[in-house]
């Protein structure tokens, strides 16, 4: 399990709960998950197919989700495709029945129209498990009620022994006892995790919609993307997201809109660029909401209270995904707290309504408390806090605590007074001395607290009116479309004189009004932007940091996908950390997959190093990172280890003795052998740790760095190295199999991108007298599959492995008419170096198997006949090709 997580997703351990929920599904169990947004739920159902090796069907509510998760899971070498109704490719679901993707996502009426022979079909290839993600949408009291979820449960007919496995954010107890009841789970696993998101920093504000607030939140907005933080500004109506999204424009931001009345293309486009970081922010209403699965969004703001607290901690849980530092504000009017009936008139019957109401108030009261706002939200959904949190607004804020007993007084007993008819505005109005004909025809202004609250303006009133609600004095009741304030009992214990006094926290708005006698939002206070802590970086790690951003950019761009689907930023933070200089230094860095290393590995390798030399900052510097292994730097002996004679000498001729592929191909040799199976021996000798001119490689084979580019391309199209034709299918003509296959070794090896870069595509061979671009060989050496076996090797070659190097030497001296300056310099000493290597990769991997993970001290105790460095240097080579990975200070085998 835990080697599938490094080898495909880069991470070295499982967060709370992924590890037993996989154990649980892999046993053939159903759960039923309840995790917070961005706790990594989606590990849960993607690691079981990778070990059982069998499809993980996941049926997603989200045509935009599906493509989001299929698109970074390919680039993880995840096969993945999804069924929908924009799905255009009709084969995928041909080869989903024969079981060629390892997570196939469905929406759910997808799911239920599929003929039953699917299933069977697919069932007989194998399938691990059936996951409902969002299954919250399955009750109609949870926050999305979706009719189609609630048919999922036919599909237990066709899936018989399969585990599902259920999961959501938000689930309510009763939410969650309707999931397992819908769907018949059986003796599920249950696990709930934390519902707090420690990261986010919850901050609320009441705000007016005046054009001057809205540049203000454009000028604090475009703080945010001046350091490359993702936004989305939540509206609650359409006119709102025009708006805001027209003052972003005319500022100069990169903003993109999005809501129900676009058509879906323009939604579609809308929502790629955003993901693909081609804008920084998005102003959109709700209809932008379940689907999004971008890891880096730093700030979330809710412009208008939202219409449930779950749909808050929802929309709010995109920000911050991975773990970084993040803000969600939320800015509210009075005038929103009216909406809860248009809310309310989704529902179908009063059951519904009943709950779109009770939520619509819990977020309210979340906007109107002044209490720690991690604990309002945690207590909603069940989870106790006892400690304030420190990370929000309330928390930071300098406590402005007073005695309102009077005034709490004055309000409540004018509301007493008034019956219980009205909201907030009569009785504000009674306080206030105002006489008009209502209050007049209700004698209201011969009550003895009328005209008693003309020291604060009305909004102070109504503020204290939320603040008295959020507290229990006050309780709301719905009667037809009305929403009505009445005292609650503690409200009338107060009264009575037999509570305690009333101490209470002004709210940002009372102090406003107190100050300015407005809630008009004054120049500075707004403070939407994430201050993403830059973590102990120096001033060059963070340009680097910028730079490597940058480079992720481009390359995501280049080829089609999402920067955040290379790799996160918290990843690029730590190259900018570490700055590894090789391969097996990069794959050890969380977050850094084995499709990373081999597709991206050296394109990063290669920025790093050039950009550290311009910030003068040092390589390999593994000091402030924790899990990092001081494993000191190898030496490079050059010389090969487990090769077979006829690979080595191949090599041994083209590298140190300067040999043609040609002659090689006919050194000594009764029938030559093919120029491919030679150049496949070389690069067999370079995978193996060998020495290699690779700028003479590259020239020799016609390996430009334009051709690279496009193989590199190709590969990341196709979203898979392990086979060679749908490559060459994406590629020109001129772009032969052995060209792919030399860009391979190379990528293997980790060798620099300035490999290529000597040679330009109107420079091409200079001394192959056959070069590969010149004839079909490559392709030829593919259809035959020759990769050597079928090579007869004569004379030198056929002696037994520990004496042929040396009589290759001998031999190829006396023999050859060639200049053989160089051989001699494999001098015996380098012989003997070698035979001493008691070490081998092979024997190493086995002692790591045998017990279960080794550290670099046991292994070099282990192996006392190897050198040290050359024990690291085998260690280095096996985690560069995912051999191995390294978790705290053991090496474990994947
Ligand atoms: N074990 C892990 N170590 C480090 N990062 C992880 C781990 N598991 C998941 N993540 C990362 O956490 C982020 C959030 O994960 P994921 O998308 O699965 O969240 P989720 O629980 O499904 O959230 P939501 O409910 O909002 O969809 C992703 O960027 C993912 O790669």
């Amino acid at each position: 399990m835990e080697a599938a997580l490094k080898r495909y997703f880069g991470y070295t351990g499982f967060r709370p709960y992924q590890g037993e929920i996989i154990q649980k599904v892999l046993e053939g169990r159903d759960c039923l998950v309840v995790m917070a947004t961005g706790s990594g739920k989606s590990i849960c159902y993607q690691i079981p197919p990778l070990v059982a090796k069998k499809t993980a069907v996941v049926v997603s509510p989200l045509l935009s989700l599906m493509q989001d998760q299929v698109m970074s899971l390919k680039q993880h070498g995840v096969r993945s495709d999804y069924l929908g109704s924009t799905q255009m490719n009709t084969s995928v679901s041909s080869e989903a029945e024969k079981g060629m993707f390892d997570v196939l996502y469905m929406t759910p009426e997808k799911a239920i129209s599929l003929p039953s022979r699917f299933w069977s079909n697919l069932q007989a290839s194998g399938i691990c498990l059936l996951a409902i993600d969002e299954a919250h949408c399955i009750s109609e009291w949870g926050h999305d009620f979706r009719p189609e979820y609630k048919q999922l449960h036919s599909l237990r007919d066709h899936l018989v022994g399969v585990p599902f496995v259920a999961l959501t954010a938000t689930a309510t107890e009763r939410v969650r006892g309707d999931i397992a009841t819908s769907l018949n789970l059986s003796n599920p696993h249950i696990a709930i995790g934390s519902f707090d998101r420690p990261n986010l920093f919850y901050g609320v504000k009441s705000c007016n919609r005046s054009v001057s607030f809205i540049s203000e939140l454009v000028k604090e907005v475009s703080k945010n993307c001046t350091v490359g933080g993702s936004t989305i500004i939540y509206c609650t109506t359409i006119k709102d997201t025009e708006q805001v999204h027209e003052a972003m424009v005319s500022a100069g931001i990169k903003a993109n809109i999005y809501h129900g009345r676009m058509g879906s293309k323009a939604r579609e486009d809308s929502h790629r660029s955003f993901v693909r970081d081609e804008v920084f922010v998005m102003v959109a209403t709700i209809a932008f909401g379940m689907g999004i699965d971008k890891p880096d969004v730093r700030c979330v703001i809710h412009y208008g209270c939202p219409k449930s607290l779950e749909s808050y901690y929802q929309e709010s849980g995109r920000c911050g995904r991975d773990g970084l530092p993040s803000v969600c504000w939320l800015y509210y009017q009075r005038s929103d707290f009216t909406k809860g009936d248009f809310y309310c008139s989704e529902a179908t019957n009063p059951t519904q309504r009943k709950a779109i109401m009770d939520s619509f108030m819990a977020a309210q009261k979340y906007c109107l408390h002044t209490a720690c706002r991690r604990k309002v939200l945690l207590q909603y959904f069940g989870q106790e806090s006892t400690t304030d949190c420190g990370n929000c607004d309330n928390c930071t804020a300098t406590k402005n605590e007073r005695d309102l007993s009077k005034e709490s007084f004055l309000l409540l007993s004018c509301i007493k007074s008034c019956g219980g008819r009205w909201g907030l505005n009569m009785p504000v109005d009674v306080l206030r001395g105002s006489r008009a004909k209502k209050i007049v025809e209700h004698n209201y202004d011969k009550l003895p607290m009328h005209a008693r609250g003309k020291d604060y303006p009305p909004n102070w009133w109504k503020a204290l009116g939320g603040l008295l609600l959020a507290h229990g004095y006050l309780k709301e009741t719905i009667s037809d479309t009305f929403r009505l304030l009445s005292v609650s009992p503690q409200g009338v214990k107060f009264l009575s004189g037999t509570g305690t006094p009333l101490v209470l926290q002004l709210t940002a708005e009372m102090i406003e009004q107190e100050e300015h006698g407005s809630s008009e939002h004054k120049e500075g206070a707004l403070n939407p932007v994430a201050t993403v802590e830059s973590e102990k970086s120096s001033e060059e790690e963070l340009k680097l940091y910028q730079m490597l951003l940058n480079v992720r950019m481009k390359l995501a761009h280049d080829i089609g996908t999402a920067p955040y689907a290379i790799c996160g930023d918290q990843t690029l933070r730590h190259f900018a950390k570490i700055r590894p200089s090789t391969g097996a230094r990069l794959a050890n860095i969380d977050g850094v997959n084995q499709h990373f290393v081999t597709r991206y590995g050296a394109i990063f390798i290669q920025n790093i190093t050039q950009f550290s030399k311009e910030l003068s900052l040092q390589m390999d510097d593994s000091s402030g990172v924790e899990d990092m292994m001081s494993v000191s730097k190898p030496v490079n002996n050059n010389l090969p280890r487990n090769l077979g004679d006829a690979k080595f000498t191949s090599w041994e001729l083209w590298q140190k003795s300067g040999y043609s592929f040609k002659k090689i191909a006919h050194f000594r040799r009764a029938v030559a052998i093919k120029e491919q199976t030679v150049i496949s021996y070389i690069l067999d000798a370079a995978r193996d740790g060998c020495e290699m001119n690779w700028n003479r490689f590259c020239e020799e084979t016609g390996l430009t760095h334009e051709i690279a580019s496009q193989i590199r391309l190709a590969i990341a199209k196709v979203g898979s190295r392990d086979k060679l034709k749908p490559i060459k299918e994406e590629l020109p003509e001129n772009v032969t199999y052995e060209m792919i296959k030399i860009f391979l070794a190379i990528d293997d090896v980790g060798a620099s991108e300035k490999t290529f870069g000597n040679v330009s595509a109107d420079k091409v061979p200079a001394s192959t007298t056959e070069s590969p671009k010149s004839s079909s060989h490559g392709s030829e050496a593919v259809k035959n599959g020759n990769q050597g076996d079928d090579v007869i090797m004569a004379g030198a070659f056929d002696s037994s492995p520990s004496t042929k190097r040396s009589q290759a030497h001998g031999t190829l001296a006396s023999v050859s008419n060639e200049p053989v300056k160089k051989l001699q310099k494999i001098d015996e000493q380098g012989m003997e170096s070698f035979a001493a290597i008691a070490a081998t990769e092979e024997a190493i991997v086995e002692l790591a198997a045998s017990c279960n993970g080794v550290s670099l001290e046991d292994a070099v105790k282990h192996f006392s006949g190897s050198k040290r460095e050359s024990v690291i240097e085998m260690l280095e080579n096996l985690e560069c090709n995912f051999v191995v990975y390294r978790k705290k200070d053991c090496y474990m085998v994947l």
